[in-house]
């Protein structure tokens, strides 16, 4: 990828209140370009122009960076992307959070490739790809999420098995998803809500923190 693309994600970092080192910044660069020269090749993801990967793809999954830090505190951890794609936010949460393990599943081989590929060219040891349907995963992850997945009772369904005992699910939402917070079955509880710009978007993004209910 250009370094065409560096002045504005530094701008969106600013923004979003994240300081990186260089060498992160580099690293999401060096991502961005590994989606493009893919994209060429695979049907990766739909979004393949370099201002739209900065603004649809990092900077949309860099608004997840602020509050998954509050949340882990700095503690080291397992995570699970679902249905990661091209590795989003899988990849962008591997670079910017050392400390957390990063797997990201899908059931499209290439997808899966992808993500062990860019793991050894951006030297991310704490990433892997993971080829498999969701619901043969038996993990012990404390962190769960997805973006752009499935509806979250469908999410929550079917990466049950992988999530660890005190374990949270953390789903990326466009506008508040109403009707599928009212579909979630009673043992799960949705704990906490977060609403956040995206820098140089129009589009709101929502986090919704699930875990499962006391009751259950
Ligand atoms: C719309 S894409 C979203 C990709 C990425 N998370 C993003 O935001 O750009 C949904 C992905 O989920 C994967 N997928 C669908 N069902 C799955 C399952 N049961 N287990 C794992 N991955 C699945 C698809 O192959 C696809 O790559």
């Amino acid at each position: 990828m250009d370094a065409g693309l560096e002045p504005g994600l530094r701008d969106g970092l600013r923004q979003l209140g994240l300081a990186l080192s260089d060498a992160q910044v580099a690293q999401l660069v060096g991502y961005a370009g590994l989606i493009q020269k893919w994209s060429r090749v695979y049907n990766l993801t739909a979004v393949r122009e370099p201002g739209e990967i900065l603004s649809h793809h990092l900077l949309d999954c860099l608004t997840l960076i602020g509050p998954l830090r509050r949340h882990t505190a700095g503690r080291a951890l397992k995570l699970l992307d679902v249905g990661s794609g091209a590795g989003l936010p899988g990849v962008v949460i591997a670079i910017v959070c050392p400390e957390i393990e990063v797997d990201c599943v899908d059931t499209v081989a290439k997808k899966a490739a992808f993500i062990q590929q860019a793991a050894v060219a951006l030297k991310l040891a704490n990433l892997r790809g993971l080829h498999s349907r969701v619901e043969q995963l038996d993990g012990q992850y404390e962190l769960v999420t997805s973006r752009a997945f499935a509806s979250l009772a469908d999410f929550v369904a079917l990466s049950a098995a992988a999530l660890a005992e005190q374990g949270v699910w953390l789903a990326m939402k466009g506008k508040y998803p109403a009707e599928e917070v009212a579909a979630l079955p009673p043992k799960v509880e949705m704990f906490h809500v977060e609403q956040l710009e995206v820098p140089g978007l129009a589009a709101q993004r929502c986090l919704l923190w699930l875990r499962p209910s006391a009751l259950t």
